[in-house]
């Protein structure tokens, strides 16, 4: 199940307003990624899309984190990885607090420690590195894959209104979609297959889609553009676990842990194509592999996620 196919009770359709337009500034600078300093390596954050679970996405919690650990590095170092663990569900009704550690200062790499706290407890800690730009001889990359290019798919508005078109979708399932059609998500997406998206078919668990930020972030900030990638890098990216089942009751679907590797410049308000796929499920987890691709075929970014995946148990059949 990915973030806007999750299962709540909700209210009836609302009017679908316009489409924010690509000129306008996106939120998540203006907004979600701006962080205010309360004191020495101390932010607080907004909070900006609810997801239905009522959980704070996973991946506003990482920006935001990376964002705090960036503030404490020199601007001729860039982020080349973090890690980090969700350990608490974090609450939408109250700011999260960013606690930074300066781990190490290096002469080529910097490495930060970050706590996200709620009510004096961490829900999420995270490690971030980062190095400095060096030469290389040392450089090599797979192959992009071959897929349409975004202006030739539909946008994943175009095809939950179609989804919506459909007469018994569950009550809970609409709302998901509406939250996408009401711009809360500050994300556009276009699904590479469609049908993988409107879930009608069971396949491998691998999908890819374009991704960009919505609204405009400009270039020249790389360390802006790095947190606005990882707060894209969660989404539908667990989901991609359940791809290979007929639709299953998901009790509780939450990210356990979050890794990612910054390979290569690139914008985060540009199309990237996500290519995730997913190689083991069980025990009660999956995991998920990520790459973001810019459009040129450079490898911009891997990720790597291991998420916690309950069921409803299966309905007692033996009493019927
Ligand atoms: C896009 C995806 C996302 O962005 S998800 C958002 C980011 N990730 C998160 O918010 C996850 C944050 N982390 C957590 O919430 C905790 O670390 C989790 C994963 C829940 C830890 O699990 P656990 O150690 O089981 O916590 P807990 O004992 O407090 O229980 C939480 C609820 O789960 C239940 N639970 C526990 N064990 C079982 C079990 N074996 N089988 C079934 N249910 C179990 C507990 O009863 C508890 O339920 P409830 O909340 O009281 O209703």
């Amino acid at each position: 199940m990915s973030e806007h196919e999750e299962h709540e009770d909700g209210d009836p359709l609302p009017e679908c307003p316009p489409m924010v337009s690509r000129d306008l500034k996106s939120i998540l600078v203006t907004s979600v990624l701006q962080l205010e300093e309360i004191d020495v390596g101390l932010y607080r954050g907004k909070n900006h899309w609810i997801p239905l679970s009522r959980r704070l996405f996973g991946g506003q919690i990482i920006g935001q984190a990376l964002v705090a650990a960036a503030k404490s590095v020199g601007d001729h170092l860039y982020a080349h990885s973090l890690h980090c663990y969700f350990v608490r569900a974090g609450d939408p009704d109250i700011p999260v607090l960013y606690n930074v550690d300066r781990v190490r200062d290096g002469r080529s790499f910097c490495v930060r420690s970050v706590k996200a706290i709620q009510r004096g407890e961490p829900i999420l800690v995270l490690q971030a590195s980062f190095h400095l730009d060096q030469p290389s001889p040392l450089m090599h990359q797979f192959s992009m894959p071959e897929v349409p290019p975004p202006e030739d798919l539909l946008s994943l508005e175009d095809l939950i209104r179609f989804v919506l078109g459909k007469p018994d979708l569950e009550q809970k399932v609409k709302q998901g979609f509406n939250k996408v059609l009401a711009n809360e998500v500050p994300i556009e997406v276009r699904p590479v297959n469609p049908l993988q998206f409107s879930r009608e078919v069971t396949t491998e668990p691998k999908r890819m889609f374009w991704v960009r930020a919505r609204g405009h972030i400009g270039e020249g900030n790389m360390k802006l553009h790095v947190c606005v990638a990882a707060y894209i890098s969660d989404y539908s990216f667990l989901g991609t676990t359940m791809m290979s089942y007929p639709a299953k009751r998901v009790k509780m679907m939450a990210s356990l842990d979050h890794a990612m590797w910054f390979h290569n410049t690139f914008r985060a308000d540009e199309w990237m194509l996500y290519e995730v796929n997913s190689p083991w499920a069980g025990g009660s987890r999956g995991l998920v592999q990520g790459r973001l691709w810019r459009r040129d075929g450079v490898l911009a970014a891997s990720c790597c996620q291991e998420g916690l995946i309950r069921l409803t148990a299966p309905k007692d059949r033996s009493k019927l």
